[in-house]
């Protein structure tokens, strides 16, 4: 039975239509779902793990209806939220064996002591968990997650804020999850994590999913040869039709051609008629983010999502 099932999931609010006939079926593996900020990731996943009800549609986790049947849902999924709560005034141990207790598990201790040995918590079980570092927060929170041996494991942002020890070590442990046998559904806004570490992933656009493959079929069906470009001044011609342009991330122009050195020569030519001032030129192979700019491409500023930015208010959280 395939473990998450989705068919013409929608949902509206008022006239925004936030989800729009989302149709997926996933199973045993790392689901990313990628998209900028406001394109319904976290409503696809309230949906999914019945805290919210769909407009239209319906989706199946392990066979349950999530219309239907709500409660055996909840029973074969665990969510991690982006702002789980843990509580930094009990031990890790004491956070674990709260939540197996909510959960009704029979052997609540074992159980919880299980969890943290799986997530490498073990040594530290009877410290508070305000003593705790991030890393070890988001793990804590996996491992209350897993006291009741759920099927299919809903993420949201799993490593957000994270150095890169920390994020590494949280992927690893997501990995040796889904080698066990667990679906995982993720969101994430880190391109190359969900290039390392998604089986698959969907790129969800204002609400439609606009893409679902693996990462390295994304790349080939949508990119070629990436040309990045960081240039003083603006273009104002046109450019070459053998030359597609992507979009603009940070300050760097990226284009795709079948050839990238080609193409990279006659755009630093191009640009410099045109009194720009070329300061380096790229050619690479595509990425999961030349991927994403290629479908997603710019938004409009409200719904814009600035890498750049969002990258530089990481390294001031970390
Ligand atoms: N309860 C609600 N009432 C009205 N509009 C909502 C509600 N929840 C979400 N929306 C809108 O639905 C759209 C999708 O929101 P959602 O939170 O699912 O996006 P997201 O992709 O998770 O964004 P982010 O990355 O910023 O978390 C947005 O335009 C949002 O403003």
């Amino acid at each position: 039975m395939t473990a998450i099932e989705i068919s013409g999931l929608t949902k509206q609010f008022g006239t925004l239509i936030a989800v729009s006939e989302m149709s997926l079926s996933i199973d045993r593996e790392i689901f990313g779902l990628l998209g900028p900020n406001g394109s319904g990731k976290t409503t696809t996943v309230k949906m999914l793990t019945t805290l919210i009800t769909p407009t239209a549609g319906d989706a199946w986790i392990c066979g349950h209806s999530i219309l239907s049947n709500p409660k055996q849902v909840r029973e074969q999924i665990s969510y991690v939220p982006q702002d789980m709560a843990v509580d930094p005034k009990l031990t890790g141990r004491e956070n674990v064996i709260f939540y197996a207790k909510l959960y009704g598990i029979p052997r609540p201790h074992e159980t919880a002591d299980e969890a943290l040995a799986m997530l490498e918590l073990a040594d530290r079980a009877d410290d508070l968990t305000r003593t705790y570092s991030g890393g070890m927060r988001r793990r804590l929170e996996l491992a209350q997650a897993l006291v009741h041996d759920p099927e299919v494991l809903f993420l949201d942002e799993p490593t957000i804020g994270l150095d890169v020890g920390g994020r590494r070590r949280i992927w690893d442990h997501i990995i040796s999850l889904k080698n066990k046998g667990m679906t995982v559904f993720v969101t994430t806004h880190y391109m190359d994590e969900a290039d390392h570490a998604c089986d698959r992933v969907g790129i969800i656009d204002r609400g439609t999913v606009v893409a679902s493959d693996r990462p390295a079929q994304l790349k080939a069906d949508v990119c070629r040869d990436i040309v990045a470009i960081r240039a003083d001044g603006a273009f104002t011609g046109t450019f070459p039709d053998d030359i597609t342009y992507l979009g603009q991330s940070g300050d760097e122009l990226r284009f795709e051609a079948v050839n990238g050195e080609e193409a990279g020569i006659a755009l630093s030519r191009l640009m410099a008629e045109y009194g720009m001032q070329v300061r380096s030129v790229s050619i690479r192979q595509p990425t999961l983010d030349d991927v994403f700019l290629a479908l997603v491409g710019e938004q409009d500023e409200s719904t814009a999502f600035d890498f750049q930015r969002f990258r530089t208010m990481l390294r001031r959280r970390i």
